[in-house]
């Protein structure tokens, strides 16, 4: 039985501890389950009818996923510990409202069971609002990751990333003994371009080379703008044979790259990677090959190889 402790500390002040007095739910239970008593939480803020709680089983409160919780888990733990705090369980309001609630619950001597319930929508409101800020965070990072990896004109990987890429690449064909090519492809008189057509139509230039190399390399082959008019691609897993072979053949998609009256031209320098090597001298030997072909009239693709 419920007792309501009334007690006046003094002749002005009179003090109510009814269980009704508290912004939680109360409920008692009996040895089989059925609710014996509510407080008014349950019809002030719940909007149930004290008639349609007592004497019911108590599980009517719950949600199904909960109703099996509190009958598979809560009570058995209740009748061996006597006590459990903090479950989480949703419950209906008399509208049917789905209303997260945290319970503590503890089994007395003569065999019922004294339960609060205390709403916990703000909780899982906020917790809601943790995800979405945790899953927004994650997307701005993605974002900034591939802001600070890819070259903002042409989308397609910046120095740095490229350079960190190539090393791990370069030391995954170490340790698989793989050949790996490297190309180093400069745009032939891009200054007169620039000069010519303007700066506009340079980019122009830069962006549509940058979608056709992308387009003509394979997935794993790494791609990427390595200064203003110099792109270097890495080729996993090639021989110098196909390496050249590759060039032929992107010399010509280039080629469809038209500039007022000319096509586009590059001079491209490769180096092939046999044995354990470093990036860096990988891209000078490549560097070497590319001036190279410069200085031999340009539009066409050297082999870096020991003078
Ligand atoms: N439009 C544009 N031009 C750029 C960009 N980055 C570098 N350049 C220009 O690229 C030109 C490179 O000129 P040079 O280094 O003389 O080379 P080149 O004219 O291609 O001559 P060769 O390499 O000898 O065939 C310069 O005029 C730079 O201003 C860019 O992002 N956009």
């Amino acid at each position: 039985m419920i007792t309501t402790l009334k007690s006046k500390p003094n002749s002005h002040t009179a003090f109510d501890y009814s269980p009704d007095n508290f912004q939680c739910g109360a409920l008692v239970t009996n040895a089989s389950n059925i609710i014996i008593y509510v407080n008014t939480y349950f019809t002030d803020e719940l909007l149930w009818k004290p008639g349609q709680l007592i004497g019911k089983n108590a599980d009517i409160i719950f949600t199904q996923s909960s109703r099996i919780f509190f009958q598979s888990y809560l009570i058995p733990t209740l009748l061996h510990e006597q006590i459990c705090e903090e479950m989480q369980l949703i419950i209906f309001n008399a509208e049917g409202l789905r209303i997260p609630i945290t319970v503590n619950a503890r089994l007395s001597d003569d065999g019922c069971i004294y339960w609060s319930f205390f709403n916990a929508s703000k909780r899982d409101q906020l917790y809601d609002e943790l995800i979405k800020t945790r899953e927004k965070l994650e997307e701005q990072a993605e974002k900034l990751k591939l802001l600070a990896s890819t070259d903002e004109l042409t989308q397609l990987l910046n120095r740095r990333e490229m350079k960190y890429r190539s090393t791990l690449a370069l030391e995954q064909a170490t340790r698989s003994e793989q050949s790996v090519g490297l190309l180093l492809l400069d745009i032939d008189h891009f200054k007169i371009i620039n000069d010519s057509f303007g700066h506009l139509e340079g980019d122009r230039v830069l962006k549509e080379l940058g979608h056709i190399l992308k387009n003509f390399c394979r997935q794993t082959d790494l791609v990427s703008r390595f200064g203003g008019e110099e792109f270097l691609i890495l080729l996993p897993d090639t021989n110098k044979s196909d390496t050249l072979l590759f060039c032929n053949r992107l010399q010509d998609s280039i080629s469809q790259i038209k500039v007022g009256d000319d096509v586009l031209t590059v001079s491209i320098g490769v180096s092939i990677c046999d044995d354990k090597r470093q990036f860096t001298d990988l891209f000078t030997q490549a560097d070497k090959a590319m001036y190279k072909a410069k200085a031999l009239g340009r539009n066409r693709t050297e082999i870096y190889c020991l003078d």
